[in-house]
């Protein structure tokens, strides 16, 4: 697969070609199908179709407490109508109703024979044996009909599908034991860097706490990934290669030591271990120094994607948003939802490159838009911590003015507004 245009020079793949590398690489290794109950399904890829096995609701009961009435019966109303029967919630009346005669219905009961609408207990009064009717209703009324949810034979959900909350309550309600579902592709963040420190505890000249060995199992257990382990190596080429190539899991990102520094050890040791490079120099900022590819097949484990992420703590959780989150979905038969488009809350500054600028959702007047989070350097956290968002702004001579509708991107396990 050619997946850059080859007229682009080396180092400047877009944002759009990238993510479709990406994308492409985890469509080319799915995990495992697996079948789980929906409640343990929840935040999983369906992996096949599911059909509608019986109509719902399945069978015709009344949506309020109250008395099922025939609606001929109350056009008189108000009108006194001898009870002979009651129809519970899981207790149907063993007997229909007559004309001229009510039953007690409860919410979701099944509707007695005969009966073709429901009068509210707050529309009516019981005496003696009988209900009074104050209001008269039309046949239909307060009714839900068995089928006019869904019918038994159509399409339910469609593989691919996230199951979220409401999806489960679709599974759950046609009884459904059992659906077939992605299993979560596990992930080994490969950390590098002797500065820093693991751990929190006393900084030693020249040291940093870790960050990015908490920020990609967050941002990744946040968009699906399964278990996310993180191993350390040194600033060192045998010690990279060996963690590279003894990494498990269904993907392997590792993050800094992938620029051009002396000490920077990935992308060779990548090489070193036969890696099939697919792209690796972003028209991105932060996040330019990105590597995307698979490694081969290797002590028992087969290929499998890999991205070597910049270790600036801002251009690791910037790409890992907009390459890893697609690849992981990818692996799993997902659907990669598009990005949203928000018009700009003030002018964004020029730069040379596409910016993935950390950003917030805002609702004004107008509708959503979005905000852009103060000085952006790749170093920056504050505007990490603010973020809930990623505003993608093409490279630009000029500002592009407030107004200018950008993409925007949702991070994983981030809330607008929250
Ligand atoms: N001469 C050039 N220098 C640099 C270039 C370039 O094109 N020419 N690119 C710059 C860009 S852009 C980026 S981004 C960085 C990426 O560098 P690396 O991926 O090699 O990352 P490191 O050098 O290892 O670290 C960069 C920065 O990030 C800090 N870091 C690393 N890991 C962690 C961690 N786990 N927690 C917190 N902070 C971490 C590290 O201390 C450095 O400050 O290269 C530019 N240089
Ligand atoms: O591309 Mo680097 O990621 O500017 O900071």
């Amino acid at each position: 697969m050619p997946p850059v245009d080859p007229t682009r020079r080396a180092g400047s793949t877009t944002v759009a070609d990238a993510r479709t590398v990406a994308i492409t690489i985890g469509g080319e290794h799915p995990t495992a199908v697996e079948r789980l109950s929906p409640a343990a399904a929840a935040g999983r890829v369906l992996a096949e179709d599911v059909v509608v096995p019986l109509s719902l609701p399945p069978f015709d009961n009344s949506a309020m407490d109250g008395f099922a009435v025939r609606a001929a019966d109350t056009a008189a109303a108000p009108v006194a109508l001898p009870l002979v029967a009651e129809s519970r919630a899981g207790h149907p009346a063993a007997e229909g109703l007559v004309p001229g005669t009510a039953a007690r219905i409860s919410t979701g009961a099944r509707m007695p024979e005969g009966a073709d609408a429901v009068v509210r207990v707050e529309d009516a009064d019981e005496e003696d044996g009988a209900v009074r009717v104050r209001v008269a209703v039309t046949a239909g009324h307060d009714v839900r009909r068995a089928g006019e949810d869904v019918r038994a034979g159509e399409p339910a959900l469609a593989a691919g599908a996230l199951l979220h909350a409401g999806r489960i309550a679709l599974l759950g309600g046609l009884g459904i034991a059992e659906v077939a579902v992605a299993r979560r592709p596990t992930v080994t963040v490969v950390a590098t860097g002797d500065e820093v420190l693991v751990g929190g505890g006393e900084l030693a000249d020249g040291q940093v706490h870790d960050v990015n060995g908490l920020v990609l199992p967050a941002l990744l257990a946040a968009a699906g990934a399964g278990t996310v382990d993180v191993v350390r190596v040194g600033d060192d080429r045998d010690a990279t290669i060996a963690a590279i190539g003894g990494a498990g899991g269904d993907v392997v990102v590792t993050c800094g030591g992938v620029s051009v520094g002396r000490h920077d050890h990935v992308r060779p040791a990548l090489a070193a271990l036969g890696a099939d490079e697919r792209a690796y120099g972003l028209d991105l900022q932060p996040g330019r120094p990105t590597w995307i590819g698979t490694l081969p097949a290797a002590d028992g484990r087969g290929a499998r994607p890999a991205f070597g992420l910049p270790g600036n703590p801002a251009s690791a959780l910037v790409t890992a948003a907009l390459l890893v989150v697609p690849a992981l979905r990818a692996m799993t038969g997902g659907v990669v939802p598009p990005p949203l488009r928000l018009p700009l809350t003030e002018a964004a500054p020029p730069g040379r490159r596409t910016r993935a600028l950390r950003a917030r959702r805002v609702a004004d007047a107008d509708g959503m838009a979005v905000a852009l989070l103060g000085p952006q350097q790749s170093h920056r956290l504050r505007p990490l911590a603010d973020a809930d968002a990623l505003a993608i702004v093409p490279a630009a001579d000029a500002p592009t003015p407030a107004g200018t509708p950008v993409d925007v991107l949702p991070l994983p396990g981030a809330e607008a507004g929250a």
